[in-house]
């Protein structure tokens, strides 16, 4: 686990209230390096750990074999997982973001809450939509062993609604597609129904 330098945090944040004319010993400021330094290492907690840490964290899986004999097709679909991010270009909030998980389970199961867990901790760094998708793919195929996982997320980027372009409203979709989810077109199909039901 890597960790996060608050104090390194408090001093830049600082020097960016400096650097923008205002004065960081006002009574309303005087604590705000500190808070920004907290809310940093809350919401880039993420950044403290790899896939293959998050993957040990959060790999509770059951042994299912009964259930789900190879080759199977039955899928597993979690859907609506709310999240936050923030882009890594202007380190603006990602928002009314969901993900959607699929995968098709071999002889195992991870625990339902575990994979919005894992969707919270990718959520927690610098990221681009496409790579939260990435991320989280990696990370249950890594714990599940499954080859077939499909993650589709859903979001609004607050550097494309509040700045710059400023067009609200915008949502952006981008599928992560392994396995049978990006070779099967009939599996692909049920997976748009039951995301879209
Ligand atoms: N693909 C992708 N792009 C993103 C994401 N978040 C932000 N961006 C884009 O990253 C790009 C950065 O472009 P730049 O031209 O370097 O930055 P900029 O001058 O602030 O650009 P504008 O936003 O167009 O004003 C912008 O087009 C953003 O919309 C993301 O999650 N995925
Ligand atoms: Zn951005």
């Amino acid at each position: 686990m890597k960790k996060i330098d608050k104090k390194k945090i408090e001093e830049h944040v600082k020097g960016i209230l400096e650097a923008l004319g205002d004065d960081p010993d006002r009574p309303g400021l005087v604590d705000t390096p500190k808070r920004v330094a907290n809310m940093y290492a809350e919401i880039f907690l993420g950044l403290a750990y790899t896939n293959d840490d998050i993957a040990d964290m959060y790999g509770v899986t059951f042994d299912e074999e009964d259930i789900y004999t190879e080759p199977g097709s039955d899928m597993v679909l979690m859907k609506d997982i709310d999240i936050f991010s923030h882009c890594e270009h202007h380190l603006s909030l990602m928002y009314n973001m969901t993900v959607a998980v699929a995968y098709i389970p071999r002889e195992k199961v991870i625990g339902l809450s575990k994979i919005a867990r894992i969707a919270d901790m990718v959520s927690r760094r610098p990221q681009l939509q496409e790579r939260i998708g990435k991320d989280i793919a990696e990370i249950i195929q890594k714990v599940t062993q499954s080859h077939d996982v499909a993650v589709i997320v859903k979001g609004e980027h607050g550097c494309m609604t509040t700045r710059g372009i400023k067009k609200p409203g915008t949502k952006t979709i981008t599928t992560t597609l392994r396995g049978r989810f990006k070779s099967d077109d009939a599996l692909y199909g049920r997976l748009m129904e039951l995301y879209r039901s």
